[in-house]
């Protein structure tokens, strides 16, 4: 059994903790507010994320680094994406060479367009950062309900042993050697939920989200082509599976805030609304950079950017859609 710690006490690293803990590892959960940790160390439950769901009083819950890194592991990281580059400097000096990093946070850096494993690599000189990601959503993953993710690693042996590490009758692990693949299906699926859960919030049926799940992994597939991912990674867990689950489920929060605006909310105030991170807000402006860096059509990010940033109403988002030129319904635009 491993020495395993989660930094980020939110509703995924609570649920993954609960995971490793199952499995029989040594598990500490990290908060970055001590206020937090002493509630989770004291009511054994997540009220605000994971209401009803009884954490294991085997699982260490505490608000220092240095007792969650030093000695560890396996380090995950689930924290929200816009707080990975900070939280991964604050860790460094505690981080020891051979310690591996999962990071389960879902976005890709506004501006220097830098994958999360990548940024974690460049605050944590030496560090092996890895990747899980996949339909998984913590409400169910808390509740043992039968989840499938995939592990992404540069080596296979490392992908082989966090395969073990996270696997259980409830999660079955797959591994793949392509993070690049795996982190941008998961960025930038958000952003196609918060579409989806537009067009539901606009009263749109079923049509209108098949649509948009089938014409968002067509862009997310071609950029990520582009970018140098393996095709088949957009057809895997990370992939199709994970825009289907976030376009689809109640727990999705993306879904949920891009519903709240489709009913005529702003950004903000469904924001603040769902309460819990809407990474997709923060996915999108990377998404339409990427987009223009790797000159590859992304129409639905291109429109939800107009929505969110630029006072396009959702209604109008939709018609742009809709009237595009006529194209033909490959990958890269051919007829061959
Ligand atoms: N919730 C889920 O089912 C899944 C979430 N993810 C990803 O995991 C990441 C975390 O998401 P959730 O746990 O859902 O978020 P959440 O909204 O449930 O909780 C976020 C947590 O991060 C903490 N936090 C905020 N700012 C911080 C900072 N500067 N430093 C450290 N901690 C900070 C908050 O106190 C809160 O506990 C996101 O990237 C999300 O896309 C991935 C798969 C499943
Ligand atoms: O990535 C996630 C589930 O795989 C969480 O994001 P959503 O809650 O928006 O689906």
């Amino acid at each position: 059994m491993a020495k395993v710690s989660v930094i980020g006490a939110g509703s995924w690293g609570t649920a993954l903790s609960m995971l490793l803990c199952g499995n029989g590892h040594d598990t500490v959960l990290w908060s970055h507010r001590e206020e937090q940790a002493e509630e989770l160390r004291r009511t054994r439950e997540h009220k605000t994320k994971l209401p009803g769901v009884r954490l294991p009083e085997e699982i260490c819950i505490t608000s220092s680094l240095k007792e969650a890194l030093e000695g560890k592991d396996v380090i995950v990281l689930a924290v929200p994406s816009v707080a990975v580059r900070a939280t991964a400097r604050k860790m460094n000096p505690f981080i020891r060479y051979g310690q591996l990093i999962v990071n389960v946070a879902k976005g890709i850096e506004e501006h220097t367009l830098t994958t999360l494993t990548d940024m974690i690599e460049e605050e944590i000189p030496n560090s092996q950062a890895c990747v899980l990601s996949g339909p998984s959503h913590a409400e169910e993953v808390s509740r043992n309900l039968p989840t499938t993710c995939v592990v992404g690693a540069k080596r296979k042996e490392t992908a082989e042993y966090l395969q073990n590490i996270f696997m259980s009758p409830a999660f079955r692990v797959y591994i793949s050697p392509d993070m690049l693949g795996i982190e941008l299906g998961g960025a930038l699926k958000n952003v196609i939920a918060l579409a989806a859960g537009t067009a539901d919030g606009l009263g749109y049926g079923d049509n209108t989200k098949a649509a948009l799940i089938t014409r968002g992994m067509a862009e997310i597939a071609r950029l990520g082509i582009a970018m140098g991912a393996r095709p088949d990674t957009f057809y895997g867990l990370s992939g199709i599976g994970d825009l289907i689950v976030t376009c689809a489920s109640v727990h999705s929060r993306n879904r949920k805030a891009g519903f709240l605006m489709g009913q005529g909310r702003s950004m903000e105030e469904a924001m603040d609304e769902v309460n819990m991170v809407v990474e997709g807000v923060f996915s999108a402006k990377a998404g339409r950079e990427l987009a223009e860096k790797y000159k590859v059509e992304m129409p639905i990010i291109e429109q939800v950017n107009r929505v969110l940033f630029e006072g396009r109403t959702p209604a109008e988002a939709v018609s742009d859609l809709m009237v595009r030129d006529k194209k033909i319904e490959s990958w890269d635009g051919s007829w061959k």
